[in-house]
């Protein structure tokens, strides 16, 4: 079974993730990560943590001379900005005088972050044992680990995009378009957005939204095409593959809704317009006349493109606080102010193609012999002619 964990504050030394489970023979490169590192980082709205850093994965196990070797797979990516918080944030033992001249205690919650649930629960009285690990940063080598899946689906024929629908109440036209579009076109734009004019409206949304100290959310879509037909089950409610990617989609910091096809809409219509049509024909075996449901029936694929979009709340951190209360004197308080990113949809969606390609990849591992990656590409390729011809 695929499964990874992964370690790391924010301003410590480093983000770790140990990766198990992925096929022997896989060709894997640093770049290949790398790429998908850097696509992260990048977006309108970002703050001013993005300049320190300059991602970078180093493989440590589990690949040699370029290949999978079916071990575990070690991967670290290095915080910069550690350089500046090594007394603050190290692992010593420090004295109290030493205490008073480096900490930046946090004792005013910010509305929205994890910090006073954080405190409560593990019994911090200072709310950076929260924050350093309830930050995105630990998104990175989500991606990193996303990315090896990425190189899976691709050597596989499946191809993975992401993009942004909708910042700040600002919505991008409809456009049909493949995933390999969909990269291209997304990955022009400084919102990752495939409508030049929306992205023009997002960015100038941001800019006012940064302006006020205020934040803004939005709205992203995950596209995986040319998926063979039948991952997942219906026979149990664990083995359903879209509630796996809801899952997935929902564990990213500030995601607070997942829809697949045409989502909340189905209620408003009626399922004539919602349940696509089933066909067949020699080229192609069975398909779909329309993609409404997004790609799954049963919990499991159809072998349409999975579409799925997850919804991003705005960032807590305001540079103009809400109010909040001191945990130490219990007085009322505007809440802590943090460098912060004023939007992060952009790079959101890079977060979120990461995770649900990641359960594609584990979904597919669990349902072909996958300890070795030939093997895995003849059992998926011995499927899709089966199911064309079932
Ligand atoms: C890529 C990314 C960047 C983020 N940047 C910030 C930030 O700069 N400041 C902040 O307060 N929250 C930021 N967040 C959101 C918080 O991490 C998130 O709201 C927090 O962990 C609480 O979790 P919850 O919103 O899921 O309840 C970011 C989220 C993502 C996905
Ligand atoms: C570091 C990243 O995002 C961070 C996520 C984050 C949060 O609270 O979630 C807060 C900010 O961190 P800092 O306080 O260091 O500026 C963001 O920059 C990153 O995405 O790599």
């Amino acid at each position: 079974m695929m499964r990874y964990l992964t370690a790391g504050e924010s301003h410590g030394p480093q983000l770790t993730t140990i990766i198990e489970g992925l096929p022997a023979g896989l060709s894997v490169e640093a770049a290949d990560i790398n790429e998908h590192l850097a696509r992260r980082q990048k977006g309108y709205g970002r703050g001013r943590r993005m300049q320190i850093e300059t991602d970078q994965a180093q493989i440590l196990s589990g690949v040699r001379h370029g290949k999978t070797l079916g071990s575990p797979i070690a991967l670290v990516v290095e915080n910069k900005d550690w350089t500046h918080w090594t007394k603050i944030m190290g692992a010593e033992p420090i004295t109290d005088e030493e205490e008073k001249e480096v900490r930046r205690k946090i004792t005013r919650p910010r509305p929205g972050h994890a910090d006073l649930n954080g405190g409560i629960k593990y019994g911090h009285r200072d709310m950076r044992n929260v924050l350093e690990r309830s930050s995105a940063r630990e998104t990175t080598v989500r991606v990193a680990a996303g990315a090896l899946a990425q190189k899976l689906l691709k050597d596989l024929g499946i191809n993975v995009a992401c993009h942004v629908k909708e910042i700040g109440g600002v919505v991008a036209g409809e456009q049909v378009l493949t995933a390999n579009e969909i990269r291209e076109k997304s990955e022009q734009s400084e919102v990752r957005c495939i409508d030049p004019e929306a992205s023009e409206e997002m960015k100038a949304a941001i800019d006012q939204a940064k302006k006020n100290g205020d934040s803004i959310g939005g709205v992203v879509e995950v596209v995986i095409e040319n998926v063979p037909a039948g991952l997942g089950s219906y026979v149990h409610y664990d083995k359903k593959l879209d509630s796996k990617i809801a899952a997935a989609i929902m564990s990213i910091n500030a995601f607070k809704g997942v829809e697949f096809g045409l989502g909340f809409e189905m209620a408003r219509l009626p399922g004539s317009q919602v349940h696509d049509e089933i066909a067949w024909s020699d080229e192609k075996g069975y398909y779909r006349k329309s993609n409404r449901l997004g790609g799954f029936e049963g919990g499991m694929t159809t072998g349409m493109p999975i579409v799925v979009k997850g919804v991003m709340k705005p960032i807590p951190t305001l540079y103009k606080p809400l109010e909040s209360v001191d945990i130490d004197t219990k007085e009322a308080f505007s809440a802590s102010i943090e460098r912060s990113d004023s939007c992060a949809v952009p790079a959101a969606a890079v977060v979120a193609e990461a995770v649900v390609a990641w359960e594609v990849a584990k979904a597919i591992c669990e349902q072909f012999d996958s300890d070795r990656f030939d093997h895995l590409k003849k059992s998926v390729e011995d499927h899709r002619a089966y199911a064309k011809d079932y």
